[in-house]
């Protein structure tokens, strides 16, 4: 098994997800270099959702090991590897539909912080936990929604409420399964610019359909098809490649 690559802060080597003998993912190596916006794409089927759940400790490989900051993680739980800061947004950030958006990101917040168990509270903390949670809001454009409750936001909103409630736990990591999934265009917009303000000072691993989005967002992409590395490279790059416009066309026409 070859070494990772030593500017990457995360890599996967020889990973391999075997579904009762099928090979979901097949022999993949991957170095997400630090401070970059990595997509994963590919057509349907390709292996991108349990690469993605297999680099957040959702599925334990069949083969192969995943380097995190340096450290082998294959065998950490999920919520272990979220504490070490690689965190997956939407699924685990957890959104109470009758809470206000204030309240969510608080509650988001004292459980960063571990508050949550706490009887005693000084003033001091509480204050400085609502400046924290007004930050968060206004980052993710939601200011003038703070006192509503969450299950009023219209979808796109509410994906941004998720992800203020993730930022909660500045995470250094930030992984998306397909973010822009069942949104309009002006939403896809407002996410978009999000992701790239938030991506400022952490590195953001995505799963993306909207080869828009990838070729304005991403710095870097990995193309998978039938479980394996089809190409990698910048959008330019990999959307010139043949194999890659074959796998999504499913012929040879140029
Ligand atoms: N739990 C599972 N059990 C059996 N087969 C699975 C399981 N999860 C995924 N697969 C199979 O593995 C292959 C890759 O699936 P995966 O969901 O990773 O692809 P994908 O690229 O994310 O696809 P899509 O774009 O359609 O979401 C598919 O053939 C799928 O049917």
């Amino acid at each position: 098994m070859s070494a990772t690559s030593s500017d990457a802060i995360l890599s996967a080597r020889g990973l391999t997800k075997e579904f009762f003998g099928f090979k979901a993912v097949n022999d993949v190596d991957l170095d997400v270099m630090e401070g970059t916006i990595h997509a994963l794409i590919g057509p349907n089927g390709a292996g991108k959702t349990t690469v993605f759940n297999l680099l957040t400790k959702f599925l334990t490989p069949t083969e192969g090991r995943i380097v995190f900051r340096g450290e082998d993680i294959t065998g950490v739980k999920p919520a272990d590897v979220a504490r070490m800061g690689l965190v997956r947004s939407f699924q685990i950030s957890a959104v109470f539909p009758h809470l206000t958006v204030l309240d969510n990101v608080r509650v988001a917040l004292q459980r960063k912080e571990g508050l949550a168990t706490q009887f005693w509270r000084s003033n001091r903390l509480l204050g400085r936990l609502n400046e924290e949670a007004e930050r968060l809001i206004d980052a993710v454009g939601l200011s003038a929604f703070s006192a509503h409750d969450a299950a009023e936001l219209p979808y796109g909103r509410k994906r941004a409420l998720e992800i203020a409630t993730t930022l909660a736990l500045d995470p250094p990591v930030l992984l998306f399964d397909e973010p822009m999934a069942g949104m309009g265009v002006e939403d896809i917009g407002r996410i978009s610019d999000l992701i790239r303000r938030i991506a400022k000072g952490r590195t953001v691993v995505m799963v993306e359909h909207n080869l828009n989005v990838v070729a304005d967002l991403c710095d870097r992409v990995t193309v998978l098809a039938r479980g394996e590395i089809l190409a990698e490279g910048d959008y330019a790059t990999v959307s010139n490649d043949k194999r890659v416009r074959e796998a999504y066309m499913g012929s040879d026409d140029e």
